[in-house]
């Protein structure tokens, strides 16, 4: 798919927009999102699924949950897969219907279950089968059923990093494939569950279809079973997955392979299909923006020190994850360094003996494939400001998210009252 981030007259642009406008704009570390680029992404997704006849898209809010991001997706189609109240909220305030959106997660809270039958969303997905009675109790004592599915563990390898695998047995999501049958048949006879099918994801970033396959056959077998049992099965979550090319030599599966993938294993399934993609929609339309504060000699190579670091973008230190860097107005010239950022840790480093774009203090440069699981995932740690967000749209920018200084998280701060009155006191008159 194109992307609409290219070097024009020297100077890498996201649409028309070069980006040191947007650093002198808004200042760096950012996140910079292109609008073009969340379309085509939510458009491909659906076009790759054309030959689905029934379904659902409901995008991973947790890969991005930024207002106009969601806003701009609300407007192609999408409802919501969200893990949280707070993700419920995020969804609502972008004008997704509430029947749009699918809770996922395996520790909802019974005020989260309670705010979303308040809401009247969509789908429950079931972690558990306690979930589901107490689920059934709440919506029952209001007159109403709560429309909802059971989260199966397939115990399949997606063979993806072991922190984003999730349904192999050994991890907390879903119930066992085996137990499936039974408690679906308990679940099924309580009033205030309208239960109606199936769920399951195994995992982010999967980069074969052959573990996704292997899995939905699984389901599929489930299905016809449970049908054969007497359960109307009218719908199947099928969740995310799709994985992107962080590396510009990996190849990943096209939504075009994946949608004839679940055509052709769900084509005797007769019921209506959700999906979950999170990443595949936002993580290629989204940079982060940072400015080279020093070069500094290293061991063996030097160390690129950047504005950014694991507070703003947490993938590389969490999974060891890769984020192409590219130079804002690159010379051509190239260079062998480590790139890291300003946290104290020596974790906070983005990349080790990396071939890259040759910088200089002063330059900007970007990280790519950021838009998903980047700035959700930042926090203040180091008391560092709480990285922004924009927007463009063809020669047009916007600050979408505002930077959370570290005096407005002192403000949000309070001393207990007994230490506001010791506080008063300096320690050499106590
Ligand atoms: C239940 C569920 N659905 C959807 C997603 C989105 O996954 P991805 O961003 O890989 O498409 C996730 C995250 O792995 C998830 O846990
Ligand atoms: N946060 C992970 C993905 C987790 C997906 C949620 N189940 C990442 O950055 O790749």
């Amino acid at each position: 798919m194109p992307l609409p981030f290219d070097c024009r007259d020297g100077v890498l642009h996201v649409e028309d927009v070069p980006l040191p406008a947007i650093a002198a704009a808004v200042g760096t570390p950012t996140y910079v999102y292109s609008t073009a680029a969340l379309r085509a992404s939510a458009r491909a997704f659906r076009a790759g699924l054309a030959a689905v006849p029934r379904k659902q898209l409901a995008f991973a809010v947790k890969a991005n949950p930024n207002l106009a991001v969601l806003t701009l997706l609300a407007a192609e189609g999408y409802g919501a897969d969200i893990v949280s109240a707070g993700e419920m909220l995020h969804a609502l305030a972008a004008g997704m219907p509430a029947r749009s959106l699918i809770f996922s997660g395996v520790g909802k809270t019974r005020r989260e279950l309670a705010a979303a039958l308040d809401a009247g969303i969509g789908q429950f997905n079931l972690e558990l089968e306690e979930e589901g009675v107490v689920l059934a109790a709440m919506a029952a004592a209001r007159g109403e059923r709560a429309p909802a599915v059971l989260r199966v563990n397939p115990d399949v390898d997606a063979g993806t990093h072991a922190k984003i695998s999730t349904g192999r047995k050994q991890n907390k999501f879903g119930v066992a494939i085996a137990d499936a049958g039974a408690i679906y048949a308990r679940l099924a006879t309580l009033h205030g569950l309208d239960l109606r099918g199936i769920a399951i994801h195994i995992g982010s970033q999967l980069s074969d279809l052959g573990p996704l396959e292997a899995a939905y056959a699984r389901i599929g077998r489930l299905v016809a079973e449970l049908r054969a049992a007497g359960h109307a099965i009218t719908h199947v979550d099928l969740g995310g997955g799709l994985g992107l090319a962080y590396r510009p030599e990996e190849v990943m599966p096209s939504p075009a392979a994946y949608g004839a993938m679940v055509a052709r294993v769900t084509r005797d399934w007769d019921v209506t299909l959700l999906f979950e993609p999170g990443r595949f929609i936002a993580g290629d339309a989204g940079v982060l923006l940072t400015e080279v504060l020093w070069v500094k000699p290293g061991a063996v190579d030097p160390y690129v020190i950047v504005d950014a670091a694991m507070n703003d973008l947490a993938r590389p230190a969490l999974y060891d994850a890769y984020h192409d860097f590219v130079a804002v107005r690159p010379s051509g010239a190239r260079m062998t360094a480590n790139i890291a950022g300003p946290v104290c840790e020596s974790g906070d480093t983005f990349a080790m003996g990396r071939d890259i774009d040759d910088v200089a203090a002063g330059d900007l440069a970007v990280f790519r494939t950021a838009g998903a699981y980047g700035a959700t995932m930042a926090s203040t740690y180091n008391c560092r400001a709480l990285v922004p967000e924009v927007l463009v749209d063809g020669d047009r920018f916007a600050l979408v998210a505002d930077r959370i200084t570290p005096a407005a998280m002192l403000a949000a701060q309070h001393l207990s009252p007994w230490m506001a009155d010791e506080a008063a006191v300096p320690r050499e008159a106590a």
